[in-house]
């Protein structure tokens, strides 16, 4: 990436659609190789011998096939003319190109969502794709498959998916005709997650839409993890593109720790390349996370102050008003610590605390964020504290216990709640708490980091605080969700002709500023797969580095069976959260009186 703006995200209003087949699409001289593959042979990406050339933020490539001496171009877009010839100049001035059976003035992207039928599927990756759709993001040529076991026809996968659809509410001008457009665009394929033979079917489905085009294909494995491997081994055997890109974007959970994670990584890999794997993390796709970077790189008021020198603590917190009903066959096996600590707050602190990178170039961004991870301390149980819900009647309404799931184990010790204090052994962070908390059936629904600053060293105004010397320090808040917003927590003076001090936010509420919906997550993130945008999933050793620092914790709480505190559904949490704190010296800043 160029600049600080992202190339993704252009959709129709961006002068520079990925899509537009226009000359904006332009090259980077040394972005022109993407990947260069030699496997003769292999079941992996297709093309024995493959040089793809790919623009940063395009899904269109052009791929190079050199086979026994004889070099075959696939041109992508009719733009990108300069690259191609530069590439054959160099690697084929002796052999005159082959022309390749496609056509070449156009591609398409094939986007199959894999157990098209759960509810992650009808929730989030259905509504995602019109989202796009209805932006106008997505590629002229567009296929989209439901694959599931369940059997249905086209007409009844649209049938389900047009009951997830809502339009957007700043603009509803042609929604209902918008939808009839995009669910045209979607077919339903049923298979067996384990068959070669019904990939292979999907396979010849997807060539008929694709109709010689360059084919680009996007997997999206939304289904349970027991089966994420035998998908992907047919996908990518039976169904790969065969002669565009093959990608595949895989949900969490990624493991349960540093053994699994790796056996999967290792599994993924007998089939993927690593660029081919696009783990997702949904808190980073978060408008307000992708702005945390923007916040702090783009405004000289904050990189000078986000070091040890000023920051006393940094809080990630995520709480859900209601439990895990529903979802307590799957969470029981996982926990609130490999729920959400271990992927998306741990996320946001390496956004958070990385250095700056050298560019916003995909990897010189996870670069950064791996060399936070591993210069974390790994978590000791001292510095846990776990919970988990118990009912509570709350006038006419009993809110039921997490072990009153069916599908949880009555006996069962999983924390739905934990608080911890982590610490990152590095120079601008030495001896700084970063505390996170994240618990289900809490009070209230929010998810946010909070840094608290030192206080001002000589106060001339201490006294006017009286013994409250924590009130006095600023706090800036950056709200993920609901409510996004980023406020900043200052002293000021109240008006009048006597000297009295008050604390005031300088606040940026989102829809006070800005009249546009916030895309969801998911959008963001399908739109970066589908453009080979990177930045933001999570890379094989990113993943390792975050498995690395939970594993023992996680090894130790099992083995000693350690009872969790517990606390009634729809409070606060467990008090051991702030005993936690106090060690550090520091109190919760979603706990006070101007939270
Ligand atoms: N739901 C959510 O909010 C979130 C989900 N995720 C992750 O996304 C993925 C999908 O989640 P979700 O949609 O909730 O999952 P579901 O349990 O709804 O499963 C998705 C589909 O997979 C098939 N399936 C389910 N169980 C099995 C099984 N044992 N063997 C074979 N096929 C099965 C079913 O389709 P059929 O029977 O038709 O084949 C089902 O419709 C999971 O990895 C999950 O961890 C991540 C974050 C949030
Ligand atoms: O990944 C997960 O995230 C959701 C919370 O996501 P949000 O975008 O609604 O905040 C959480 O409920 C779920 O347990 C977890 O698996």
């Amino acid at each position: 990436m160029a600049s600080l703006s992202s190339p993704s995200h252009c959709c129709s209003s961006s002068s520079s659609s990925a899509y537009s087949n226009s000359s904006s699409v332009r090259f980077h001289h040394h972005h022109y190789i993407s990947n260069l593959e030699f496997y003769a042979n292999s079941p992996k990406k297709l093309g024995s011998k493959k040089i793809s050339l790919q623009s940063r933020g395009s899904p269109y490539s052009n791929t190079i096939l050199m086979q026994d001496g004889v070099v075959a171009t696939t041109a992508a877009t009719v733009e990108n003319e300069a690259p191609t010839k530069k590439l054959k100049d160099v690697l084929s001035s002796a052999s005159p190109p082959e022309e390749h059976n496609v056509n070449n003035d156009k591609s398409t992207v094939s986007i199959t969502v894999v157990g098209a039928s759960g509810d992650l599927a009808k929730k989030k990756i259905f509504p995602a794709l019109f989202a796009l759709y209805y932006e106008d993001c997505l590629p002229e040529h567009f296929t989209i498959f439901g694959y599931a076991r369940s059997k249905m026809t086209d007409a009844e996968l649209r049938n389900m998916v047009s009951k997830t659809l809502t339009c957007r509410i700043d603009k509803r001008e042609n929604c209902g005709e918008k939808m009839e457009q995009f669910l045209k665009r979607c077919f339903n394929h049923s298979g067996q997650y384990d068959s070669k033979e019904n990939f292979v079917e999907l396979d010849k489905k997807l060539k008929e839409h694709e109709a010689g085009r360059v084919s680009n294909r996007l997997f999206y494995l939304s289904i349970p993890p027991n089966i994420f491997i035998d998908a992907v081994r047919c996908a990518s055997v039976s169904a790969s593109s065969a002669n565009g890109w093959t990608r595949v974007i895989v949900e969490k959970p990624f493991g349960r720790d540093s053994e699994s994670s790796a056996a999967l990584t290792r599994s993924l890999k007998q089939y993927l390349e690593e660029d081919q794997i696009f783990r997702i993390d949904h808190y980073l796709g978060k408008e307000l996370v992708e702005n945390l970077s923007v916040l702090r790189f783009s405004n000289l008021i904050f990189e000078p102050l986000w070091s040890r020198q000023y920051i006393k603590n940094v809080q990630f917190i995520f709480s859900e008003d209601f439990g895990t009903e529903g979802r307590g066959g799957y969470f029981d096996n996982y926990g609130i610590i490999r729920d959400i600590m271990q992927n998306h707050l741990l996320q946001i602190l390496a956004l958070f605390a990385m250095e700056t990178p050298v560019s916003l170039d995909a990897e010189d961004i996870r670069n950064e964020k791996v060399k936070v991870l591993r210069s974390m301390r790994t978590l000791s149980i001292d510095d846990v504290v776990i919970g988990q819900y118990k009912s509570q009647t709350k006038g006419d309404i009993t809110y039921p216990a997490y072990t009153d799931d069916k599908t949880v184990p009555k006996d069962s010790l999983t924390p739905t709640f934990a608080a911890a204090a982590l610490f990152i052994d590095n120079a601008r962070w030495d001896g700084v708490p970063f505390l996170m908390k994240a618990g289900k059936a809490l009070h209230d629904r929010r998810a946010e980091i909070r840094v608290q600053f030192r206080h001002v060293p000589g106060n001339l105004y201490n006294r006017k605080f009286g013994t409250h010397l924590d009130r006095a320090t600023n706090e800036l808040v950056i709200r993920v969700q609901p409510d996004e917003a980023i406020y900043l927590k200052i002293n000021n003076k109240v008006p009048g002709l006597g000297m009295r001090l008050d604390r005031s936010n300088l606040n940026l509420l989102y829809k006070a500023r800005y009249s546009k919906e916030i895309p969801d997550a998911y959008e963001r993130l399908l739109l970066d797969a589908i453009e080979g945008e990177r930045r933001l999933f999570i890379r094989s050793d990113e993943l390792n580095a975050a498995w690395a620092l939970f594993t023992p914790l996680l090894k130790e709480l099992e083995d000693k069976r350690l009872i969790p505190e517990y606390y009634p559904y729809g409070s606060r949490g467990p008090v051991g959260a702030h005993y936690l704190a106090a060690r550090y010296n520091v109190k919760w800043g979603d706990h006070g009186v101007d939270e």
